[in-house]
């Protein structure tokens, strides 16, 4: 497929998106939100692209907004519908939607650029955005160090990311978007959560139920006594 045009997402559509963001009723399909975060400049728009589309884009630009992209993956016997936001790393072209990112998301992946230390120490300030948008616990996070193609340039290395990575309860990938020999890395980040929300069959289910009108959840605690992880 070709790269979809950047800066397209619009609030309009993030807000429809979030209404029916569990389950496609048409086919009866789950849909798994999943949202891409880090710096500019780090990748985001390339790991999202090279998951859902297979490639490596030519040519991108700051993502203004959001992008949304889709893949159709078959776990178990389940098609299940990867719905993966390609978030804005600049803060001007992020501000307005930082809500819509983290309403019911159900995974988290965080990028850094494995050239960049910058990139790694911004982590930081990027997860107290998440954990502040009020995001389960129960949701799965993942670190993703990108741009490994660029063996001469790393900043960051691997004992320092995984040292990171374990205190903050995330599985660490080391890979590149670029690189057509780490294709298969880069689809297990998206394939690993989505086994992981998979398993959460509660959780999930319950979200369907409730669209479906059958379950009304009365406040935060019964997400928390429900949660499966
Ligand atoms: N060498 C190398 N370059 C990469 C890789 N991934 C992305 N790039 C390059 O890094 C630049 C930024 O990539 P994007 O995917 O647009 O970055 P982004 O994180 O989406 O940036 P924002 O939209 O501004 O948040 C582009 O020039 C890409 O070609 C990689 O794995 N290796």
């Amino acid at each position: 497929g070709q790269l979809e045009k950047k800066g397209k997402g619009s609030l309009n559509l993030a807000s429809s998106l979030e209404l029916d963001s569990s389950l496609d009723h048409s086919v009866q399909t789950r849909i798994f939100k999943i949202i891409v975060i880090g710096d500019s400049n780090v990748g985001k728009t390339c790991l999202s692209f090279r998951f859902t589309g297979g490639s490596f884009p030519d040519k991108t630009e700051a993502t203004i907004g959001v992008d949304f992209r889709e893949k159709t993956v078959e776990i178990e016997g389940e098609k299940i519908k990867v719905q993966v936001w390609d978030t804005a790393g600049q803060e001007r072209f992020r501000k307005s939607m930082v809500e819509h990112y983290y309403r019911n998301v159900h995974a988290v992946v965080f990028v850094y650029d494995v050239t960049k230390m910058a990139s790694f120490e911004n982590l930081k300030t990027w997860i107290q955005e998440c954990n502040g948008h009020h995001v389960s616990p129960c949701v799965p996070r993942v670190l993703v160090g990108n741009k490994c193609d660029l063996v001469d340039q790393i900043q960051v290395p691997s004992n320092m990311a995984l040292k990171f990575a374990d205190s903050h309860n995330m599985l660490l990938f080391e890979t590149s978007a670029k690189d057509p020999k780490e294709s298969q890395n880069v689809e297990s980040i998206f394939m690993c959560l989505a086994c992981r929300l998979k398993a959460q069959k509660s959780l999930l289910y319950r979200d369907v139920e409730r669209q479906e009108g059958k379950v009304k959840l009365s406040d935060e605690s019964t997400i928390k006594n429900t949660c499966p992880c």
